[in-house]
């Protein structure tokens, strides 16, 4: 140990020391005032204050910080040293004396920003203080690992007064080293200046993030939502914030992020089952297994469907579709007033212009079925009115009698203004609709869609138009409105879903992330991102690109790098980390071999001391069939099977098919019948192979029968990345 680290080190313990009896003087003061579980409104208030606080410092008093800025400010005689932490602290001042100071400083509050964004190299640094710009210079960066109160790392990764020029990757190269459990983790320590920016993106405008496999979206995009909440407090709530995943299971996975950053309360939904209860057809139509679809894209190559805009998926969620659907709500809207006067008893005559103009001009800004339930309630009133003019007891109770079937009668030929009703007549080719559908919607989708309607079947496709036709009819209830949407995995959205939850967002707030070239579901997603930018006007939308990788060693994103090169033609390639590991091992065994070759595989990467090890297939179909060998030739071990149905990531070792494990990672990666006839050289093939190596951190073997070629995607000859065997 070096004397300069030792007095660093016995500096931060000291100063350690200090800020935890603080923390914990300030603990100690709040838990002795008595909870407060009266009426009194201004009291509650305090009481909830005291309450958050207790929990900050709580949480403040395990780790109360990880990092140390030591900024000068311009015109100031000294540095003065911040400590930046999940919670900001003050410094509690007797009254009457100075102002409180920060003791630690928030990681979302503006000076933060510099410990984040600064990366050497510049003399002055700027940051924005609600005051306006503030200039100056670091002196210091360092990061601290505080584990159970305990100081257990000091690491300088810039000093100004050593003459370094740049802020070091040792740290975070340090942190990424680590092996994973089952759940993703917060990056407070490491964000990096790329992912900060993001992070601070103001809130009102779409913003779009393409990043590469591990580049970090999802862990920013939820950093971003902790970030929005302090920074506009006054103006958005948690519970009014919403994420969308691909399945439950991955957000189970995510399911610590927000809580450790002290953030609780935010919705998080895949998108299926919240567009069946907003439409309320949760209990009236069935929705179709995802797997078909995956089997119909992944199950056979020999009867893959073309991909192109004609494909089920790709038309349902283009913004073609959604003109088509416009003309119809129009021709609804336009027939909508049945051609006919309404006539409740002989005599009395409400006009077919009447009712017209109600419909048409009076309410014409409410959605059409809102509309309607207004026209109804005036014919109603106008009913009562004609009836209060009957003076004869005998005619008034037999014209209210006559009146009630004649309603009945009229209201049968107003139009249902029902979703589903609607959505049915689309594809019905009897419908009065057909001649103009058959111009628009293809043949073969026409007849596949009326059959899965036909018994109240909906696939995950259906979705998004059945809710913009639920809202055009009945509008937005209040309670849907959000003050922020998060799409992660949005690639896999189609452009006519992003216009659909336009209406949902304020002011289009967004944070919608993905990668194009992990599109494994393109047939139903979006091929480019301008499908979904151009939905925004200029201003109002940002776009950012992530390129560095922080999940993977460098040989396993080189080795990545070139399944894409070969099966996507992309120049969207990771760039790693400057972290080596192991080289990506390619195994060729006959099949006999294959349960001992796995077994030893498993006892290997249990020694490395691997918390999670994944065997990667291409079917589920597969991976139960592995699973149940597997089972049986290691039966000492736990092996998950994942097969679509869980609702929670177990960790340990899983046995799971490719599509499932996108979004997850493992500290190991077994990925399985790397062979040509599993992987050929096919775009939507080559994305789903880019999927499974890329979910590994540290160690990626790829196996494949010794019988069979080895996929034309996956790079043999360069000595740096692989090694043949075991
Ligand atoms: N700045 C960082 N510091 C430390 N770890 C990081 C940082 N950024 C990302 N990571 C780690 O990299 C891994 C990948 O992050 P994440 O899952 O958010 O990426 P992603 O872009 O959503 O990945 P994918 O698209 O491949 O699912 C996680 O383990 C995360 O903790």
């Amino acid at each position: 140990m070096s004397d300069t680290f030792q007095s660093a080190y016995q500096e931060e313990e000291l100063r350690l020391r200090d800020t935890m009896e603080e923390i914990d003087r300030q603990y100690l003061r709040l838990v002795q005032i008595p909870v407060y579980t009266g009426h009194d409104f201004t009291e509650q208030v305090m009481e909830d204050t005291r309450e958050l606080r207790r929990q900050r410092l709580k949480r403040a008093l395990k780790e109360p910080y990880f990092g140390r800025l030591d900024f000068e400010e311009m015109g100031q005689p000294a540095p003065s040293a911040l400590y930046v932490g999940k919670h900001g602290v003050d410094c509690e001042v007797e009254l009457g004396q100075a102002d409180a100071y920060p003791l630690v400083v928030d990681w979302r509050a503006p000076i933060a920003s510099l410990f984040y964004s600064f990366s050497g190299g510049v003399d002055s640094v700027t940051f924005k203080a609600p005051e306006g710009a503030v200039e100056g210079h670091v002196h210091l960066k360092r990061n601290l690992v505080i584990r159970g109160q305990v100081l257990q790392r000091v690491v300088d990764t810039y000093n100004r007064s050593e003459g370094e020029g740049h802020v070091t990757d040792e740290f975070l190269v340090y942190r990424l080293g680590e092996n994973k459990d089952n759940r993703l983790r917060d990056i407070v320590s490491t964000i990096q200046a790329e992912q900060d920016r993001i992070i601070r993106a103001p809130k009102n405008m779409a913003l779009f993030i393409q990043g590469v496999a591990g580049s970090g979206k999802t862990t920013v995009a939820l950093h971003r939502l902790a970030f929005l909440l302090y920074q506009y407090q006054e103006q958005i709530r948690a519970e009014k914030m919403m994420i969308f995943a691909p399945n439950r299971m991955f957000l189970d996975y995510i399911s610590d992020v927000l809580p450790e950053l002290g953030v609780g309360n935010i919705q998080q939904r895949t998108f299926p089952e919240w567009a069946l209860e907003v439409t309320g057809l949760e209990h009236t139509v069935q929705l179709a297994s995802p797997m078909e679809q995956i089997e119909l894209w992944y199950g056979s190559l020999n009867n893959r469907p073309m991909l192109d805009n004609q494909a089920s998926g790709r038309f349902k969620g283009s913004l073609a579709f959604k003109t088509y659907m416009d003309d119809q709500l129009t021709r609804m809207e336009r027939e909508a007033v049945p051609v006919m006067d309404f006539s409740p008893w002989d005599g009395a005559v409400l006009s077919y212009d009447t009712i017209s103009v109600w419909y048409h001009e009076e309410y014409r800004s409410y959605e059409l079925a809102k509309r309607k339930e207004r026209v109804v309630a005036r014919i109603q009133r106008w009913i009562e009115m004609e009836l209060k003019q009957e003076r004869s007891k005998e005619q008034h109770k037999a014209k209210k009698k006559l009146s009630t079937p004649r309603m009945k009668a009229y209201m049968k030929k107003w139009a249902a203004f029902d979703a589903l009703a609607l959505y049915k007549t689309l594809f019905d080719p009897k419908r009065n609709v057909t001649q103009e559908a058959q111009t628009v919607i293809p043949a073969k989708l026409c007849k596949e869609t009326s059959a899965y309607l036909k018994k109240n079947t909906v696939r995950n496709e259906d979705l998004a138009a059945l809710l913009y036709l639920h809202i055009r009819l009945h509008g937005i209830p209040g309670d849907y409105r959000y003050d922020h949407i998060v799409i992660d995995e949005a690639q896999d959205f189609s452009p006519l879903q992003i216009a659909v939850l336009d209406g949902f967002a304020r002011n289009h707030s967004f944070t919608i992330l993905g990668d194009l070239s992990q599109g494994i579901h393109a047939y139903a997603g979006i091929h480019d991102w301008s499908e979904m930018r151009d939905l925004f006007e200029l201003e109002a939308t940002d776009y950012f690109a992530l390129t560095r990788s922080y999940r993977s060693t460098m040989e396993i994103i080189h080795f990545a790098n070139v399944v894409l090169e070969r099966g996507v033609r992309t120049d969207m390639l990771a760039i790693p980390v400057f972290r080596s590991g192991q080289k990506v091992r390619i195994v060729s065994e006959p099949p006999e071999q294959q349960p001992d070759l796995l077994a030893q595989a498993l006892a290997q990467f249990g020694s490395s001391g691997y918390n999670t090890i994944a065997l990667l297939t291409r079917t589920a179909e597969e991976a139960r069939a592995l699973h149940a060998r597997l089972s049986l030739h290691c039966s000492d071990r736990d092996i998950h099977l994942i097969d679509g149905n869980e609702q929670q990531y177990e960790g340990g070792i899983s046995v799971l098919p490719i599509y499932l494990s996108k979004g997850l990672e493992f500290d190991a990666v077994l990925l399985m019948d790397a062979d040509a006839a599993h992987y050929p050289s096919d775009p939507l093939d080559a994305k789903l192979l880019y999927v499974g190596c890329t979910r590994a951190l540290h160690e990626l073997w790829v196996l494949h029968d010794s019988a069979q070629p080895l996929s034309p995607l996956i790079c043999t000859d360069d000595e740096e990345t692989v090694v043949h065997g075991l």
